[in-house]
């Protein structure tokens, strides 16, 4: 398995992307978009990276957990947590298998899911993740990125752990939807129509992130959307342009992450949260991110944000269904500076190491049994 993904690290898979003929790519040497290469299309990478039958298998029982927990028919809580961005499939392959061995020791209290975020929104500019450049220096080898990302989705789920990832760009959903147990739509993204249609026709739950500004109506309004049936622009397996029909989304809910104000972890903002939600008929189901603007981006604090979340569940908001940290094997962050990086520090957001995390997740089991 190790062996495999060192070697597709190293060896960038050049049958599925494609350099378009001299000819072509001058055709469109002045305009502002320049098409210099074709992708695979997701039929493409799906046959050559196919579902095992043991994953393929495990993944409706995996969404029907969380589609439980989201609904309230599970009491346990669920957590989505792992590092900010991968940038390092093997160390995440580490991180993977820590959390996989972790697992069953708090699935009594907690349903833990793996973060495999592939895509990174940024603020202005920067980075923006494993699928769009997986060399890390501006190279943009995206028909590797799109490989290495699915391959690492797959030896995840391998391990026996539901996957999450953030989907960004609508478009990459066909690539990578039949490995993932759980969606998360960005707080960059969350108010865009786009977004809430892919949500709409996704078998996974979704879940919406507040806006940057704290604003949690659009949140609200997203679940509005995506539980409804859609008719959308897309593409077919084929990458065909296609008219795409869905049928609606009712396992997508809230995740509150804070906002310019402030964080809105505490019981107020949650009862507000939960006010907002049945004002509009809907569930009023919650999961907190426990990172982002409700930790102000310190990592440390966002064990604070975790067990104050634990307590007010305990003490029977009931209506916290689950949380979120952003967590790698070391803490912090670094600089991204290829050929100089640390092994297991996020290159994103500052992360808390796994130490801090399985000590803290012991402790949320224990203090929800
Ligand atoms: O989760 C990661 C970041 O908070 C998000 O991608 C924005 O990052 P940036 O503000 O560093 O661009
Ligand atoms: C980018 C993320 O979060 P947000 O959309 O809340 O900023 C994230 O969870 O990685």
């Amino acid at each position: 398995m190790f062996a495999d993904l060192t070697e597709l690290t190293m060896n960038a898979p050049e049958y599925l992307s494609e350099r378009l003929a001299e000819s072509q790519a001058s055709l469109a040497e002045n305009a502002p978009v320049r098409v210099n290469m074709t992708l695979p299309t997701p039929g493409e990478l799906r046959q050559c990276l196919p579902v095992s039958t043991q994953v393929a298998e495990r993944l409706p029982a995996q969404r029907r957990a969380i589609h439980d927990i989201v609904r309230g028919r599970d009491d346990r809580m669920l957590v989505v947590v792992g590092p900010c961005s991968i940038h390092d499939p093997l160390a995440a392959l580490e991180y993977a298998r820590r959390l996989a061995e972790l697992s069953p020791r708090i699935s009594d209290r907690l349903l833990p899911v793996m973060r495999v975020y592939v895509e990174k929104p940024r603020t202005t500019v920067g980075w923006k993740g494993l699928a769009y450049d997986p060399d890390l220096d501006g190279s943009g080898d995206m028909a590797r990125g799109l490989h290495l990302s699915r391959h690492l989705m797959h030896e995840v789920a391998t391990l026996g752990l539901p996957v999450a990832t953030e989907v960004l760009q609508p478009m990459l959903a066909a690539y990578l939807d039949d490995l993932l147990a759980w969606v998360a739509i960005g707080a960059r993204t969350t108010e865009s129509q786009l977004h809430r249609e892919l949500a709409s026709g996704l078998e996974a739950a979704v879940g919406f992130k507040n806006a940057t500004s704290g604003d949690v109506g659009v949140a609200v309004d997203a679940i509005h959307a995506a539980a409804h049936p859609h008719r959308h622009f897309g593409l077919d397996e084929r990458g065909r342009p296609a008219l795409c029909e869905t049928m609606g989304n009712s396992h997508a809910h809230v995740v509150l992450r804070g906002g310019h104000r402030g964080p809105n972890h505490d019981s107020v903002s949650v009862r507000a949260a939960r006010a907002a939600l049945e004002g509009a008929g809907l569930p009023a189901r919650l999961m907190v991110d426990c990172s982002h603007a409700n930790a102000c981006k310190d990592h440390r604090r966002q064990a604070e944000v975790l067990r104050d979340v634990v307590a007010q569940r305990a003490a029977g908001e009931t209506s916290l269904m689950g949380l979120m940290l952003e967590s790698h094997l070391e803490e912090g962050r670094q600089e991204l500076v290829p050929g100089a990086l640390r092994h297991g520090v996020s290159v994103t957001d500052p992360c808390l190491g796994w130490q801090a995390t399985e000590a803290l997740l012991l402790e949320a089991a224990e203090r929800l049994r």
